[in-house]
């Protein structure tokens, strides 16, 4: 992370507090590049600078955002966004984590669980989304360093994708956080889905990257591999695979240009953004996948790569709203009738 950091990649989208301020193209090209090497560096990246440094430059404080942002452009310090909970994945909008305020000591009492939390375990903050007394959402800066006591982060161990991305819980029993800490600027589940929106953008870009990677692996392979006395490349039934490959790729890239001009225009809502995660995260995932076969026996092997990406876009399809559930977001907006309520 703190190479990320030197590199300026952290947040590059956000004007100030040490960020680039490039545009959400510029972001998204970077996006391909990381994850065109594994998911994993890409979704460190998302988590730190759309849900993590997003959150608190949208709905902190002005010392919220001095104390924390420079340190996480930096790569200094790591954050983690704590949303998903045991009982409550696709439908977190019940989740069951509690915030109590003590007028006295003027804290918040965290209780509750979250689960699958990319970087839990080594980060230094975690954004918590919990219930408060008013039965609003409202987000958390849970510093480790400040609320220690009842604060656990546990490892999920066992993890076959992203398996360079170390993923955790937050338990949370008693945790006092101080009031300070609440981000003041937003209520409801706004709050959260305005951070995923901006990482599903990033993510739409980011499968076609590791896409792409599986398409050329997957050329050079079968360029290389002589079956039948002809390299497998020579073969219509190859050509025909890469050409689809090709094609989604490059349409996949084109609407996410597109969109991420509108992005910069302030002109998109989150069925665009639903639009281009669960199409690319799935053509991607579709495209590791036919590579894989195509590589033959030695598919399976690690040292040629296609098998990790393909494992790692099964997370890229579930995670930041399934496929389906993306499918559901579309179907409300075309018919106007909430098939997941
Ligand atoms: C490696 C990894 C990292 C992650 N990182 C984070 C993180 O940093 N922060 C965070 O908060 N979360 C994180 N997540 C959690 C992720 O966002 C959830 O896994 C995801 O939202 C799905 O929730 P779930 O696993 O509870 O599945 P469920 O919601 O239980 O869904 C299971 C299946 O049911 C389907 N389904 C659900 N509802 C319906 C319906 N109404 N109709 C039809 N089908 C339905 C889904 O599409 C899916 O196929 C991460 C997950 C993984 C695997």
């Amino acid at each position: 992370m703190y190479e990320f950091g030197q590199q300026g990649v952290l947040g590059c989208t956000l004007k100030g507090y040490g960020c680039a301020g490039v545009s959400s193209v510029a972001y998204g090209l970077i996006t391909r590049e990381v994850e065109k090497v594994d998911s994993s560096y890409r979704s460190a990246m998302s988590v730190q600078s759309s849900l993590v440094m997003g959150a608190i430059y949208n709905y902190g404080s002005e010392d919220q955002k001095q104390k924390y942002l420079p340190a996480l452009a930096k790569g200094e310090i790591l954050g983690c966004f704590g949303l998903t909970e045991p009982n409550h994945g696709s439908d977190i909008g019940a989740m069951e984590t509690k915030a109590k305020f003590n007028a006295a000591s003027k804290t918040y009492t965290l209780n509750g669980s979250k689960t699958w939390i990319t970087h839990s375990p080594v980060a230094d903050i975690c954004i918590v989304w919990a219930r408060c007394d008013d039965s609003k959402i409202r987000g958390f800066i849970v510093d480790k360093k400040i609320s220690k006591k009842g604060l656990e982060t546990p490892k999920i161990e066992g993890k076959l994708s992203l398996r360079a991305s170390i993923t955790g819980m937050i338990l949370m029993d008693n945790v006092e956080v101080p009031e300070e800490n609440l981000l003041p600027g937003v209520m409801g589940m706004s709050g959260p889905f305005g951070c995923l929106n901006n990482a599903r953008y990033g993510i739409a870009w980011g499968a076609l990257g590791a896409a792409e990677t599986c398409l050329s692996l997957a050329r050079q392979y079968t360029l290389e591999r002589k079956q039948f006395g002809k390299p497998l490349a020579a073969n219509q039934l190859m050509q025909k695979k890469m050409a689809d490959m090709m094609t989604e790729i490059a349409l996949g890239l084109q609407a996410c240009l597109r969109v991420g001009r509108l992005k910069d225009e302030d002109r998109i809502c989150p069925e665009m953004i639903s639009i281009l995660k669960r199409n690319n995260a799935g053509k991607a995932l579709e495209i590791a996948r036919v590579a894989r076969d195509m590589l033959g026996g030695n598919g399976i092997h690690d040292e040629y790569h296609v098998i990790r990406h393909m494992i790692n876009l099964e997370t890229v399809n579930t995670y930041e709203g399934t496929h389906d559930v993306h499918a559901l977001i579309l179907g409300r907006a075309i018919t106007g009738l909430q098939a997941f309520k």
